[in-house]
């Protein structure tokens, strides 16, 4: 044998050898994950049930979450396995075993991504560390705290009412008796304006400028889009955060932090000048305590902050927008609607600036929030924990500690066992009439902001703000989509809330971690009052 050709030959072996192995490997892998994991007998999606590729990356690169999520339940039932250890549970049962206070669910390592910086609240995972910093920082979004904050909400809805003023009185300049507005950018900014009086000592004023000039929009889809798609593969966290920045040519985390910074920068020179402090959540944040009894640095106080700009916006924004949504969609809505605040008006119980306390009795109007909450959730993707030591039994299912079990908003909101066989319907009525019973077990049922210990720290903060901006601008408007046509703005498909293309949509709906809307073009007039 020529003594040349031993080394290539060997080489030949040893790479079909290679090959051989990682072959078998992945038919072990494969065989092990279908029939053998504990996970084997869960139905779902084939390349979950096989433990290869990852079906929850495809739904966060595709923004598919939601309606994909809601398909596999109504083939599988209530538990469908996402992933090679995670499974998605859509019977409202699970929801007090899962998120209840006291349980001893952590959250998953999918939330470390969901912070500029670490250490907040959302992406805090041990339960017992959580439970410390919400004590400490539940003061600044108290009930008592938020109604004294009031009139930063109302400042910042006169910027918005000028701008639409100034938009009808372009669009009368040129003829037109109505304006076209973008409200899902618009609603945005005044939802950023709102973020800026609160946590951060003054409005950004972009409604008064009426666009981003901050480049807030970028950074937050940036940020939700990679910390989601990162979270699905922890441990390849970072090359999908380079990922996601290379294809979105925005920055996310970073951007965030450098503007928490900056903003909690700027109020501690104010501080330390003499001038008078104003009464807002930042100012309550400086007064927060450590377990040691030490005042939260500046640090915290940024990092907090920071947070609430993540996590305050998109959500609040998203949820005005599905609201006005379903009311200008359907007329006898609308009608009902109007003339609850008309007939509010009258009676002396209602005026401008509206109060929240004025804006909670208008029963009809709360009634659509709720079930704007229900069908609309701003987050659709799942809220994973981790399963305790010793295991859990959920939903007819034993499964073994360190699984990792979810619940979509979206999903459990659609399902008749959660909301009755009328569950895929916009029925603000089902709030009104259902007796006292049957409410409780739809509030509980109702995890649009999360549920029991973890449940969102900002919902009041929420829904003031959209209880006082939304009335007023029905009061002050008549609201009609923008018809699609060649000439019409718009340069995306309708798409709904469900995912189903369809032109009658107002706007085009992705489901990642939010279910956002864009080009959602409405033509506005004065309204005669
Ligand atoms: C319609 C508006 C909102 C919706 C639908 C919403 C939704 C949620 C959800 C689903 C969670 C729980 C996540 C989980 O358990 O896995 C959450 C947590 C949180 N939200 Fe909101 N949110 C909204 C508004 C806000 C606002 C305005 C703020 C800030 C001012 C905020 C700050 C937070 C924070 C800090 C957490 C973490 C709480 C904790 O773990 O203790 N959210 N939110």
């Amino acid at each position: 044998m020529d003594a040349l050709q031993l080394p290539s030959t060997f080489q030949q072996i040893s790479a079909s050898a290679l090959v051989s192995a990682i072959a078998l490997a992945l038919v072990s892998w494969t065989i092990y994950q279908r029939f053998f994991s504990p996970l084997a007998q869960i139905p779902g999606p084939l390349c979950a049930r096989f433990g290869v590729g990852s079906w929850l990356s495809s739904r966060a690169l595709r923004q598919d979450m939601g309606w994909m999520l809601f398909a596999e339940h109504e083939k599988h039932g209530a538990v469908v396995r996402t992933g090679r250890n995670t499974v998605s549970i859509c019977d409202p049962s699970a929801i007090s075993e899962i998120y209840r206070y006291g349980s001893d669910f952590a959250k998953t390592s999918f939330y470390t991504f969901f912070a500029a910086s670490p250490g907040t609240l959302m992406s805090t995972l041990a339960n017992r560390d959580h439970s410390e910093k919400r004590k400490a920082q539940s003061p600044a979004f108290t009930m008592t705290l938020l109604v004294e904050l009031e009139e930063l909400v109302d400042s910042c809805l006169d910027d918005l009412v000028a701008l639409f003023d100034r938009e009808i009185a372009s669009a009368a300049k040129k003829g037109s008796d109505s304006a076209t507005i973008e409200l899902a950018e618009t609603l945005q900014l005044l939802a950023l304006d709102v973020v800026g009086e609160l946590a951060f000592g003054r409005s950004f004023k972009l409604c008064e400028a009426g666009t981003d000039t901050q480049a807030f929009l970028p950074m937050l889809v940036s940020f939700t889009f990679s910390a989601c798609l990162a979270g699905t593969h922890a441990w390849a966290g970072p090359s999908l955060l380079l990922y996601s920045r290379f294809k979105l040519k925005a920055r996310g985390a970073g951007a965030l932090r450098e503007r928490a910074i900056e903003c909690v920068n700027e109020r501690v020179k104010q501080q330390a000048s003499g001038a008078e402090q104003r009464k807002d959540i930042l100012a309550k944040l400086f007064t927060a305590k450590n377990p040691d009894g030490s005042l939260y640095s500046t640090k915290q106080v940024t990092v907090t902050a920071g947070s609430i700009l993540g996590a305050g916006s998109d959500t609040t924004a998203i949820t005005m927008r599905a609201l006005l949504r379903y009311i200008i969609g359907d007329k006898k809505i609308y009608d009902k609607v109007m003339s609850e605040i008309e007939g509010a008006i009258e009676e002396g119980n209602l005026n401008f600036p509206l109060t929240y306390a004025e804006g909670t009795k208008l029963s009809y109007f709360q009634a659509c929030l709720k079930e704007t909450l229900r069908l609309h959730p701003a987050v659709p993707w799942t809220l994973p924990r981790v399963v305790p030591e010793g295991g859990a039994v959920l939903a007819g299912h034993f499964f073994p500690a360190g699984t990792e079990v979810a619940m979509s908003p979206f999903v459990v909101h659609r399902r008749p066992e959660a909301f009755g066989e009328d569950a895929a319907f916009f029925r603000p009525e089902r709030w009104l009439e259902a007796d006292a019973e049957t409410k409780k077990v739809m509030e509980r049922n109702l995890i649009t902001f999360g549920s029991g210990s973890r449940v969102c720290i900002g919902k009041n903060i929420s829904l003031m703000e959209i209880t006082k901006v939304v009335p007023t601008l029905l009061h002050k408007y008549d609201f009609a989509f923008t018809p699609r046509s060649p000439s019409s703005p718009h340069t995306l498909p309708g798409r709904g809330v469900d995912g189903v293309f369809n032109e009658k949509e107002p706007w085009h709906v992705v489901s990642q971690f939010f279910a956002i809307q864009s080009e959602f073009f409405v033509d506005v007039k004065e309204r005669a009052v």
